[in-house]
């Protein structure tokens, strides 16, 4: 079947020539509108299968007005536009859009595209099926297993992450004594890390018990998300969501209602911090959550599943995810990059990483490469900024003997190289202008020519770039291609800077020293309290790289085991108590930090024995010491 496509653009002339190429190869084109109110129309009327998008038309409302539209609808379109004004770029690149073509557009241009929306949209759409289909087949496995009810919940919490990101999952029977099922909730706490907080430990937090929920019962029977704006109304009905979203800093909610034979029921509830977290495309996936979770649990109920059942760990500790070895820090801000990488390292999508220079693309380059398919294959990095530019185009796609002076052997170039594995293109901001329309090609039609040579060469690689640069302030100033970049644009990451997750400080610090002790044969335990502070206030321009450089500087100058004083180029005395912005959100361990203290003052702040704290906690003691210790938890909650 012929593909449909609906052109949207107001000057005549040239939709009439997108029309002819369009025809020329293949498709049929359902019309022209010249309004966003036209377009609206036609594609009720014509249910075409792309649209081609122009920015600025006739009207009040933009292609970008639009293509918002279009997105929530699923329909994929493509920008066509010779607009590249900082402000329109970013608005435009928040649709997330299959494509940009920059006007004048050749008609290859056009129609390869075209063919890579096709895909890129028929492969998104597989991908979430995919992904829906094995979340609702592993809810089915943890809820058959013979494990204990609170295990199959800490299960369900490491199986629903990847899908669905959320920082506090809540289990909650509605009717708790018929169903025999207790109130149950996990508290993310780190990479796989989850922490365990029941009913009883609930009430020692807060003084309130779960039971607030019954008054609240969700009378909606399909899964509902509330963003922060919406969550006040939500707090009517429910005041439980008030206790935890306001206990645990939670700022969305999405709730999934389970109803169960004989009138039961029960409400899976994920939070998250981040105030915007669920959009529409949650909802299909937490539909499929439904139904596996409402067959499961009535299995479980029905005694058809038996065994254990008491929950083995109350918090996981892998202390290294998978993929992410040597990569340090829990903060907020690492844990929903690490997730988002999580879910686009097993694809083939190109990436692109942003961040501040010493932030960690490298590192995170490492780990796609090693969490993806191609892991084990070549990983091949250049550096586009270290070469000059005269030598970039061969370095990148080789040469023939004799292509210039000095070419006196054929040469291999970095694409080649790296065929069917990874190429990483770090400072992509540098590249020259010319090689980046080679580069566009190479993205787009999967071939490369060695300079001075006539073959195409195909080849498989996929591709990671990174800069430190702000690409569409380049773009505006006309040194990076619009197409090129939002070629590349597909899966942005960008990394926080250092000064942006200031909890990630102390274990980093720990983390480098460990290293360099490695290196220097010195047995340095860790820093005073002093420098801590110190290093806690400073601005860290450099990130991580310059907190490394530090650690390693001051490994090699110390006399004793600790380090007592830290020297840093700036004023550090500057910003709020342990240099955090006073009213930025709390961070997992300061919440951690937090709950332990509440848990302790209930015990008066006993440790040991019955009623104590590690019994509430469900910790073995000695665990929680630790936890006490790494968390900086002062004496006076101790025994
Ligand atoms: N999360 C982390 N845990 C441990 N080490 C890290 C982490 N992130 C970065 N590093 C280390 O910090 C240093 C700087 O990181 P990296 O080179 O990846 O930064 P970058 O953003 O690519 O820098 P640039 O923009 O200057 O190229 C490296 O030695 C890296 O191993």
């Amino acid at each position: 079947m012929k593909q449909k496509i609906l052109i949207v653009e107001d000057q005549f002339v040239e939709a009439d020539y997108f029309r002819l190429m369009l025809t020329k190869g293949g498709y049929t084109v359902t019309g022209t509108a010249r309004t966003v109110t036209e377009a609206q129309e036609m594609i009720r009327k014509d249910r075409p299968h792309f649209v081609l998008l122009d920015i600025l038309l006739k009207g009040r409302q933009t292609g970008i007005d639009l293509a918002r539209q279009l997105a929530e609808d699923h329909l994929p379109f493509v920008y066509l536009s010779a607009n590249s004004n900082e402000e329109i770029l970013h608005a435009a690149k928040a649709t997330q859009p299959y494509g940009f073509l920059v006007k004048p557009v050749r008609e290859k241009d056009l129609l390869v595209m075209l063919e890579i929306a096709r895909y890129r949209h028929e492969h998104s759409v597989e991908t979430q099926h995919r992904k829906e289909a094995t979340t609702q087949q592993n809810i089915a496995r943890i809820l058959a297993s013979t494990a204990g009810w609170e295990q199959k919940m800490l299960d369900l919490t490491t199986t629903l992450q990847p899908g669905i990101p959320f920082d506090y999952l809540v289990a909650s029977p509605d009717d708790a004594t018929r169903l025999r099922l207790p109130w149950i909730s996990y508290l993310r706490v780190g990479l796989n890390e989850y922490q365990k907080i029941d009913a009883t430990a609930l009430h020692n937090i807060t003084g309130k018990t779960p039971e607030a929920r019954r008054h609240a019962q969700d009378s909606a029977a399909l899964p509902a998300f509330y963003n922060a704006g919406a969550l006040p109304a939500v707090y009517e009905t429910a005041p439980l969501h008030r206790l935890l979203t306001g206990t645990f800093n939670m700022h969305s909610l999405f709730t999934i209602p389970v109803q169960l034979a004989g009138g039961k029921s029960f409400t899976l509830d994920l939070y998250s911090r981040k105030p915007d977290a669920y959009h529409n495309d949650h909802v299909s996936l937490l539909t499929r959550v439904q139904d596996a979770l409402q067959k499961g649990i009535e299995k479980h109920l029905s005694g058809a599943v038996t065994g254990a059942s008491k929950a083995t760990v109350a918090i996981t500790a892998p202390t290294e995810a998978k993929g992410f070895e040597g990569m340090v820090g829990h903060s907020a801000a690492m844990l929903g990059v690490v997730d988002h990488v999580s879910q686009v390292a097993p694809t083939d999508t190109s990436v692109i990483l942003l961040g501040e220079s010493g932030t960690g693309k490298e590192k995170i380059a490492d780990c796609i490469h090693a969490l993806s398919p191609r892991q084990g294959k070549p990983f091949i990095k250049v550096n586009c900024a270290a070469l000059p530019a005269s030598l970039i185009e061969s370095e990148l796609f080789g040469h023939e003997r004799g292509a210039f002076t000095g070419a006196s052997e054929k040469r291999t170039g970095k694409f080649e190289k790296a065929d069917k594995g990874t190429i990483f293109l770090d400072e992509i901001g540098e590249m020259p202008l010319e090689l980046q329309a080679k580069l566009l090609r190479v993205l787009q039609e999967k071939e490369i020519e060695r300079v001075g040579g006539t073959d195409t060469i195909r080849i498989d690689v996929r591709i990671i770039a990174a800069t430190n640069k702000n690409l569409e302030k380049e773009v505006a100033e006309g040194r990076f291609r619009l197409d090129l970049y939002y070629r590349l644009n597909v899966f942005p990451v960008t990394l926080p800077p250092l000064r942006q997750r200031y909890e990630d400080i102390p274990a980093l610090a720990q983390h480098f020293i460990a290293q360099y002790n490695r290196k220097t044969g010195k047995k340095i335990t860790g820093f005073s309290a002093h420098a801590l502070k110190k290093m806690l206030a400073y601005h860290w321009p450099g990130n991580i790289r310059e907190l490394e450089h530090l650690v390693e500087r001051h490994v090699l100058l110390a006399k004793g085991t600790v380090i007592e004083d830290v020297a840093l180029p700036h004023p550090y005395e500057t910003s709020a108590p342990g240099g955090m912005e006073p009213s930025r959100m709390k961070t997992i361990q300061e919440n951690e930090r937090d709950y332990i203290i509440a848990v302790l003052r209930k015990c008066n702040g006993r440790v040991w024995g019955q009623g104590a704290a590690a019994e509430i906690l469900n910790l073995p003691p000695s665990t929680l010491k630790t936890r006490m210790k790494k968390l900086g938890i002062r004496k006076e909650y101790r025994e």
